[in-house]
């Protein structure tokens, strides 16, 4: 069992460092279909959620965002017909963060 919907995030400055790739790939383990991507040399992590309409996917995306503004930390947000694509990176790092895969975790626990 993941502990990781259970973890505070770390906002100290002594945390602030980008975690690197193994390390990444090694907590996406605990969690269901999440990947590993880079746009323009920013490595974040993903997920593409799926529902039967737009009005389900709406719905989803403003849980989303309601979790992103309690905690502080924010996600890029895809909503389509039928999907939402999730993303999370840390801007001020330019990379993952612990935090990122504590926010994938609790985005999977809105389902
Ligand atoms: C001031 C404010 O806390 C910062 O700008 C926050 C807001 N949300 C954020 N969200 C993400 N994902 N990364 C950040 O670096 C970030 N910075």
């Amino acid at each position: 069992m993941s502990t990781l919907p259970h973890e505070s995030l770390n906002t100290s400055d002594s945390a602030a460092t980008a975690m690197d790739e193994e390390a990444i790939e090694e907590l996406l383990d605990e969690l269901q279909e999440w990947t590993l991507k880079h746009v323009d040399g920013i490595s974040r992590v993903e997920k593409r959620y799926h529902f039967n309409d737009f009005a389900q996917a709406l719905h989803f995306t403003n849980k989303v965002g309601e979790l992103a503004e309690k905690a502080g930390h924010h996600p890029a947000l895809l909503t389509e017909w039928g999907k939402v694509t999730v993303s999370w990176w840390s801007h001020s790092l330019g990379g993952v963060h612990r935090n990122d895969l504590i926010m994938a975790a609790r985005t999977d626990q809105l389902l």
